[in-house]
């Protein structure tokens, strides 16, 4: 492990593209070290390499290509056990500007809601706090340990920035003609147990979600089923998830593109109806999420041999540059919102990466 850190180091100090990543519940880090500064925009799914994703599919998705790259991987050391992450505790000071913005966004939301041009609307901010860890990997290190069942990534292309993350939410997984795809959404903090209660506003924000996804994957993925909804833990918080799974045969692979954009972005961060939702988004929100609710992760579609993908959507995250990192929050506003709780649970968003950097 010691030997691939100081070649992703030696890579930033040369402003060349990297990204080093573990998948969810691994214990293998990879990373692929682009070998130019060249931005590769992709045009398609039929190439084999590392994508990340703008929420706006108004930009063009952005590729760190196999071909172009040397790629490492090792075995981690072993991963702290999720029970043994600590329970989330409040000791948050507030910034009192950014709440009654983020209250007044709220409630111009549940307006939209109430008014029935939309049903349900995913609402986010940007918090910047200092960045004065010049040990970029320690960082990242602390996010492996922390965070094992989360898709734990440190992504740099020096005409784009710096992005780290631990996201519990899967986009798309595909492998060996099986398909799967989650339904994520509703929070609670987590206090020692996961055998909760959750709340009707939670339970019907969850379900848009599944059935949304339900509905859109019904015409391009085969025997489609899903699982009970089950109490998902993501550090500090807890989540309500459904899986969803079913068939994908190498002759769809060419549609792939289709199936992600059928998908992104869900409702889990965007809204319904989603052209409504994104064009509220984009309009109310006051800033720019980038790559925060995007997707990122592995396709390998060139090659007729092992074509598989595992995209995750770019949740709990955070960009840095220069002594700053932005820290991107949001949650699912639905007309049973209390703006106040909203803000809330935003705030507890923020710990999933304040706790690798204070
Ligand atoms: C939009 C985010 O979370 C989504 C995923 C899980 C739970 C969510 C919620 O309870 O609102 C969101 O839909 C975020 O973390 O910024």
């Amino acid at each position: 492990m010691k030997d691939v850190f100081t070649k992703i180091n030696k890579q930033y100090q040369d402003k060349l593209p990297f990204v080093v990543y573990r998948k969810p519940g691994e214990d293998i880090l990879k990373c692929l070290l682009q070998k130019n500064d060249v931005l590769h925009q992709m045009d398609s799914y039929d190439t084999s390499g590392f994508v990340f994703a703008p929420f706006d599919n108004k930009s063009k998705s952005i590729l760190i290509p196999v071909k172009n790259s040397e790629h490492y991987q090792c075995a981690l050391a072993k991963l702290v056990a999720p029970e043994n992450i600590d329970s989330f505790r409040e000791n948050r000071t507030v910034n009192d500007l950014s709440k009654q913005e983020h209250i007044k966004l709220v409630n111009n939301g549940i307006q939209e809601i109430k008014s029935g041009i939309l049903k349900k609307v995913v609402l986010s901010r940007k918090e910047e706090v200092d960045f004065t860890n010049n040990n970029l990997l320690d960082v990242f290190s602390k996010l492996l340990n922390k965070y094992p069942n989360a898709f734990v990534y440190c992504w740099y292309h020096p005409k784009v920035g710096l992005w780290l993350g631990a996201t519990p939410e899967t986009l798309v997984e595909t492998k060996e003609g099986s398909f799967h795809t989650m339904a994520l959404a509703g929070t609670q903090p987590y206090i020692d147990t996961i055998d909760v209660q959750w709340g009707d506003k939670e339970k019907e924000e969850q379900a848009m979600v599944t059935d949304f996804v339900l509905k859109q994957l019904s015409s391009v993925i085969k025997n489609i089923s899903s699982s009970e909804r089950y109490t998902h833990k993501a550090g500090t918080l807890l989540h309500l998830r459904t899986d969803i799974q079913g068939g994908i045969s190498n002759e769809m692979i060419p549609q792939f593109h289709n199936i992600i954009n059928v998908l992104h972005p869900t409702p889990a961060v965007c809204g319904l109806p989603k052209d409504n939702a994104k064009s509220f988004i984009l309009k109310e929100e006051g800033y720019d999420r980038k790559y925060y609710t995007g997707f990122l992760g592995e396709i390998s579609f060139a090659s007729n041999e092992e074509m598989q993908s595992n995209l995750y959507v770019n949740l709990r995250c955070m960009s840095i540059s220069e002594n700053k990192a932005s820290i991107y929050v949001g949650g699912g506003i639905t007309k049973d919102s209390i703006p106040e709780l909203e803000w809330e649970e935003t705030v507890r968003k923020t710990e999933t990466m304040k706790n690798v950097l204070l």
